[in-house]
């Protein structure tokens, strides 16, 4: 479920993964991962992961399957407490998990309904307006359960950026998506970046590199910096 833990923090110096020069860059972290250790019994899926993210930026952690990206987004959200390290958030969060967590049997409305009472927003003009441009207000009054995966997912990105969060943690957002919601996804994301807010995408597949302001490659455990863009373009798997 879309999640809002807030805590402030003075955040010490960062040192991860950053290949790009952006305007935001020297702003002081909104969300600061330390040395994140993570195991299922024997299995060592993160090993010391580092992560900083700055107001107004775009961050793509790439991974394939069973890397640990859901993991690390778990432990980033607070949702999954890790073995060691720390995670650091100053403002507020959204959450969308790979996993829509959404009550099957309320409507779409009913969900903004009670995700802006729970945000204690002051009205729904927000949500409606996220339905709006991702273009399923034909389907306000229809329960969660009968809706497609794509809508489903739609569902959930509302939810998560009802509040308007100060960092956006997205796993596999995409995901079922067709090309104009791909579209009108990253839309919404440049909006966002623009108003100072951070996103984090977590995913196995990035189709356009030079979207993102920081790339980095979850493996073995440990988040390494990719080349920026037209840097060292071998090294985009796409
Ligand atoms: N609750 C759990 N108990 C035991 N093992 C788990 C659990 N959750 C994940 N794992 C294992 O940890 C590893 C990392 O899983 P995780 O879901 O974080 O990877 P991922 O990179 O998000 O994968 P995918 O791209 O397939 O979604 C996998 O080998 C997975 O089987």
């Amino acid at each position: 479920m879309p999640s809002t833990p807030s805590t402030p923090s003075s955040p010490s110096t960062p040192s991860t993964p950053s290949t790009s020069s952006t305007p935001t860059e020297s702003a002081a972290p909104v969300l600061l991962a330390r040395d994140l250790h993570k195991s299922y019994g024997r299995h060592r899926v993160l090993r010391g992961a580092d992560l900083t993210v700055r107001p107004g930026q775009l961050v793509g952690v790439v991974g394939e399957n069973g890397a640990g990206k859901s993991t690390l987004l778990k432990a980033l959200a607070g949702t999954l407490p890790p073995d060691r390290g720390e995670v650091t958030l100053s403002g507020t969060l959204g959450h969308c998990p790979q996993e829509p967590v959404l009550g099957s049997s309320l409507t779409v409305a009913q969900h903004l309904d009670y995700f802006a009472a729970a945000h204690r927003l002051p009205d729904l003009d927000r949500g409606r307006e996220l339905v709006r441009r991702l273009g399923y207000e034909r389907y306000a009054g229809k329960v969660a359960g009968e809706l497609s995966g794509g809508t489903r997912q739609k569902l959930n990105l509302t939810l998560a950026l009802l509040h308007d969060p100060d960092v956006l943690l997205l796993d596999e957002p995409y995901q079922g998506f067709d090309w104009e919601t791909y579209l009108c996804f990253w839309d919404l994301v440049e909006d966002l970046r623009t108003r100072g807010r951070a996103v984090v995408v977590i995913t196995h597949l990035v189709f356009e590199q030079d979207r993102f302001d920081v790339l980095a490659d979850l493996s073995e455990g440990r988040l390494t910096p990719r080349a920026a863009a037209g840097e060292e373009q071998q090294r985009v798997h796409v």
